[in-house]
């Protein structure tokens, strides 16, 4: 029986493009290992999946702001390069198809010292520092975004186009409309601040609830523990975070307000969902989201606001521009061929088993 094992996690944009493929490989016969930590979001979304081995090892951190954690997480890094490189040697995959985030690292070096062929995965537009490591010891990165190419080393890079889960082009609005409880005419609106949430967006969308609320009807994805009930009315409604019903929701958006993670904006492209993005800023992160919103913008699929300049009118403003333009954003994104992208990646990680 031919093996394969998926690391990546950290947020569920790291995991997204594994939860895709693993179907595909178990409907092939293949038997599937998933590495990643002990407690992360990958342990919930890849570590149910039926037939799946979750194997959780020992990960550090990188974080862009001072913590005692800093001090121990190199020898959590150490602790789970051992713990995978024993778990590989032990399992002996055919394959590692590596999706990023930090503690994909120790495991690609784990494959790489016992002889495991690597393919890895970029979503963003720039490579992330995992994958930037782990390059040296993959023979292969697929890659999102057709400018990714200029940034990977070596003439490593394939340009494959964004995996889409199957199940999110199969929603239906009428239920997603139901499961929110929404019987009004109005439009709905979506809001996504990524995987994790985004308290600025967050705050600011709930600064003017009653203004929104009298054009949208607010499906709000709002992240783990910003639930808030003391906002609760009719037309407004929160989660924070939805799996099944994720398909319907995004289906019976009119419009969209969100990060701009790959993943997602990816997703929002290939339902034709006009979207307005609020990358997350240089501070909090790369950058890479401002970089994968002005491609977007570029295409002429968003509007885009900065954080910096994220006021209440602002949104207001460019909330109002988006919905009013919103056929001529959609005739744009129907221009954009969208590639079996998921098929593509399934053909490289199987030509890199046999490697
Ligand atoms: C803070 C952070 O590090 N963000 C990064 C992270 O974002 P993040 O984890 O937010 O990633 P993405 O936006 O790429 O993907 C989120 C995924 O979660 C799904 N989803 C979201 C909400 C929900 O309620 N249910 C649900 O299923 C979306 O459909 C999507 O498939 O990975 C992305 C891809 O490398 C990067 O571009 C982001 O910069």
């Amino acid at each position: 029986m031919k093996k394969i094992m998926f690391t990546g996690g950290g947020s569920a944009g790291h995991v997204t493009v594994n939860l895709a493929l693993i179907p595909r490989f178990q409907e092939e016969g293949w038997s599937v290992d998933y590495v990643g930590s002990e407690a992360g979001i990958e342990r919930q979304l890849a570590g149910s999946l039926p037939e799946v081995r979750y194997h959780g090892i020992a990960t550090g951190k990188l974080r862009r702001y001072f913590s005692w954690q800093n001090v121990k997480d190199p020898f959590k890094v150490v602790k789970g390069a051992f713990q995978a490189y024993n778990l590989i040697r032990k399992e002996k995959p055919d394959v590692l198809f590596s999706k990023g985030g930090f503690v994909s690292v120790p495991v690609v070096l784990g494959a790489w010292l016992n002889r495991v062929p690597v393919l890895l995965h970029e979503s963003d537009l720039t490579p992330g520092l995992a994958n930037k490591i782990a390059i040296r010891f993959a023979t292969g990165v697929c890659t999102t975004f057709p400018e990714t190419e200029a940034h990977m080393r070596g003439g490593k890079a394939h340009h494959v186009g964004a995996v889409i889960r199957e199940e999110l082009l199969q929603g239906d609005a009428a239920r997603g409309r139901a499961f929110c409880g929404f019987t009004a005419v109005r439009p709905v609106l979506l809001i996504m601040g990524g995987s994790l949430g985004a308290r600025r967006i967050n705050q600011t969308v709930r600064s003017l609830l009653d203004e929104l609320t009298k054009t949208f009807q607010i499906v709000h994805l709002c992240g783990k523990g910003n639930v808030d009930p003391s906002l609760e009315r009719p037309g407004y409604m929160q989660f924070e975070y939805v799996q099944q019903e994720l398909p319907d929701l995004v289906a019976s958006a009119d419009i969209v307000l969100s990060r701009a993670g790959s993943n997602s904006i990816f997703e929002f492209l290939a339902l034709r969902k006009p979207m307005l993005l609020i990358p997350l800023s240089r501070q909090q992160s790369r950058g890479d989201q401002i970089l994968n919103a002005k491609s977007f913008q570029a295409a002429g699929f968003c509007e885009v606001l900065e954080e910096e300049e994220l006021t209440e009118q602002a949104l207001l403003q460019k909330l109002s521009l988006l919905y009013e333009n919103r056929e001529q954003y959609k005739a744009n994104m129907r221009k954009s061929e969208m590639n079996d992208a998921l098929t593509a990646v399934f053909e490289l990680i199987k030509k890199t088993a046999s490697k």
